[in-house]
């Protein structure tokens, strides 16, 4: 397992110029009478690549990858898969397969039968098909369960035989379409690092759709946050919830307080803002913006400090306010303290110690404050 960790962690031809896209979507817009789904779209995806796209319900991931499948053609723009234009090749030629959900499998047909079902109707002999079906069987760890059928087994049963299945012909880029989504929380996350470690060891290409940032970021390499048929950002899940490039995508991944206010000056880095809820920021990250223009600073909520005292330096990034709210969730507690200004922000912190007690309770007086590099400014 240490190797394979490994060579996670230097995976990155995106970074590299010279790598040639496995797949890259050219310009494409797919309109659906007037109104277009995806709009004039670019994105590039490698080779054993794990990417995913997200984005909220409606904003033309589906689409996205059922252009890439076959299922529907672009109206303008290209795609193309390693090296080929993939426009008017049919679905079965591609070397491209979706997985659907579960509930796409045959419910009269046993799970040898479901995995056996697309190598049958593309003629593959009868041995060779029970030497595929057998090695699936094995990788998904179902082989016990070969005789039964669908409605004899577990959701997460369900759900390895449509991967299963949806593997057999070995395809070069598994599609996956909310591929969890019928699972319970704690059987998704299991499958999440099951299909993790099969895309690794088969060293498949995977473009997965959710719309569960979770899980984006616990499984892919690559994520790109979709908005209206675009891609507003591209980059891997440290980067995204580290350093989104826009209000959109820091709002959209995880929790985030934004304190909007005008530039008082910005020098050498540093940028001084007069921030709306009525205390000074100084930050050194994100892009400069010009003094007297209006910007904002994205900060996440394990960022901010809470204490019962002013901090040392209370003249800037620390304002006064009170406990508003106190969300206890187990391995975190979050706080919401009411500025004086008005504004609420959240400040979460870890639960490292068993502790019963609350280091605050409602209505307390308290100060939040962060550092220089906690935020990150944000263009609109
Ligand atoms: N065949 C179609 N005819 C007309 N409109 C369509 C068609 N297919 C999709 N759309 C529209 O295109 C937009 C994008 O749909 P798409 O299924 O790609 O969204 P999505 O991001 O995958 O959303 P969800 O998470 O809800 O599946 C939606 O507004 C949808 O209504």
């Amino acid at each position: 397992m240490k190797s394979l960790g490994n060579i996670r962690r230097s995976f990155a031809p995106w970074t590299d110029p010279s790598a040639k896209p496995y797949i890259s979507f050219k310009n494409v817009t797919k309109k659906f009478g007037d109104f277009t789904a995806v709009d004039n779209l670019s994105l590039n995806i490698y080779n054993r690549e794990f990417f995913a796209l997200l984005g909220a319900s409606g904003c033309g991931k589906s689409t996205l990858l059922r252009m890439l499948a076959g299922f529907e053609q672009p109206t303008t723009g290209e795609i193309v898969l390693d090296g080929q234009d993939l426009a008017g090749t049919p679905p079965y030629r591609r070397p491209v397969n979706m997985m659907f959900q579960s509930y796409a499998l045959f419910p009269h047909m046993s799970v040898e039968k479901n995995i056996a079902f697309g190598l049958r109707q593309d003629g593959m002999p009868k041995a060779e098909i029970d030497d595929r079906v057998g090695q699936m069987l094995k990788l998904v760890k179902l082989e016990q369960f070969a005789k039964r059928k669908p409605n004899q087994l577990s959701g997460g049963q369900r759900q390895r035989v449509a991967l299963a299945r949806s593997l057999a012909k070995r395809p070069k880029v598994l599609l996956l379409d909310e591929p969890l989504g019928a699972l319970d929380k704690k059987l998704r996350e299991e499958t999440q690092f099951e299909l993790m470690d099969l895309q690794q060891s088969l060293g498949l290409t995977f473009v997965v759709v959710t719309h569960d940032q979770e899980e984006a970021m616990t499984m892919a390499d690559r994520i790109a946050v979709m908005s209206h048929g675009k891609v507003v950002q591209v980059a891997t899940p440290a980067e995204i919830y580290e350093a989104p490039n826009c209000r959109f995508v820091a709002d959209f991944i995880g929790d985030v307080n934004i304190l909007d206010g005008n530039v008082n000056s910005a020098q050498s880095g540093i940028v001084e803002i007069a921030v709306e809820s009525g205390f000074t920021v100084r930050t050194a990250s994100g892009d400069i913006p010009s003094a007297g223009s209006r910007a904002s600073l994205a900060i996440r909520p394990e960022k901010l400090r809470v204490s019962p005292r002013p901090p040392a330096n209370a003249s800037v990034n620390a304002a006064e306010g009170e406990i508003w709210d106190i969300a206890y969730l187990g391995d975190m507690t979050v706080f919401h303290v009411k500025l004086k200004s008005g504004q609420v922000v959240k400040a979460s912190s870890l639960n490292a110690v068993r502790a019963v007690e609350e280091p605050f309770a409602y209505d307390q007086n308290v100060w939040i404050s962060f550092d220089e590099n906690a935020g990150v400014l944000l263009k609109d």
